[in-house]
């Protein structure tokens, strides 16, 4: 059985403004305090893994050591079905990083134009079905750690429509809807994203709900 959290206080290993705001949202309901990794000034680690439950791993694990409590890390990405997956593991990265969005930030728009180029370039009968995956890792400063993964098909749409959410949630239409995930509201994407669907595996192992 894996091991379970007793304190109340979790670090969120995330430098992902979006992210945060998701899983501060989705852990709510379950009483637990919320410390940000970017709050605490921990180093953003480099992502040296070839899966998502390696570098959800490495950075849920990075944080815990650094601040001695246990941490919860996500890593997640888009993977489209005519490119072989890609970007997936390396969603992130094909989005670069540019001066006018900050420190951390990076050129969305440029990294969604990316993937519609190459989706074009294969033809205009290509295959649109994508999904989005994403990997908890909860890790305790002793070592042990336990991952949980979860997913969402949709399309690949374009242009870019809506303006809540963040990342390639522009882009993306779940299955059974026409609207995209950043034309949706919050409490409707947590009921169906990949990040809900992950973590509905981590209260269910959890919290035993
Ligand atoms: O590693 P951290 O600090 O958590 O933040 P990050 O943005 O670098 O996160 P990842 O390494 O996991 O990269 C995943 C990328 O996939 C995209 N992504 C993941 N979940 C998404 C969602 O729910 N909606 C839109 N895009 C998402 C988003 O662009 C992320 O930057
Ligand atoms: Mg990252």
């Amino acid at each position: 059985m894996s091991r379970r959290l007793e304190g109340k206080r979790l670090l969120i290993a995330t430098h992902n403004a979006g992210k945060l705001k998701e899983i501060g949202a989705l852990l709510a309901p379950y009483g637990i305090e919320c410390l940000s990794a970017g709050a605490l000034g921990l180093p953003e680690p480099e992502e040296t893994g070839i899966t998502f439950a390696e570098n959800a791993l490495l950075k849920a694990r990075a944080a815990a050591k650094a601040a001695q409590i246990p941490a919860l890390a996500d890593d997640s990405g888009l993977s489209v079905t005519a490119l072989g997956g890609r970007p997936g593991v390396y969603t992130a990265d094909w989005a670069e990083r540019q001066w006018f969005e900050g420190p951390l930030g990076r050129d969305w728009y440029m990294a969604m134009g990316k993937v519609e180029g190459l989706l074009c370039e294969a033809g205009t009968e290509v295959d649109r079905s994508c999904w989005f995956s994403c990997v908890l890792a909860l890790a305790w400063p002793e070592g042990d750690s336990v991952v949980y993964e979860g997913r969402v098909h949709g399309t690949y749409s374009w242009p870019p429509r809506g303006t809540m959410g963040f990342g390639y949630d522009p882009v993306f239409v779940p299955q059974g809807r026409d609207v995209t995930f950043a034309e949706l509201p919050p409490e409707e994407k947590h009921r169906i994203s990949h990040r809900a669907d992950a973590f509905a595996k981590l209260v269910a192992d959890q919290f035993g709900h």
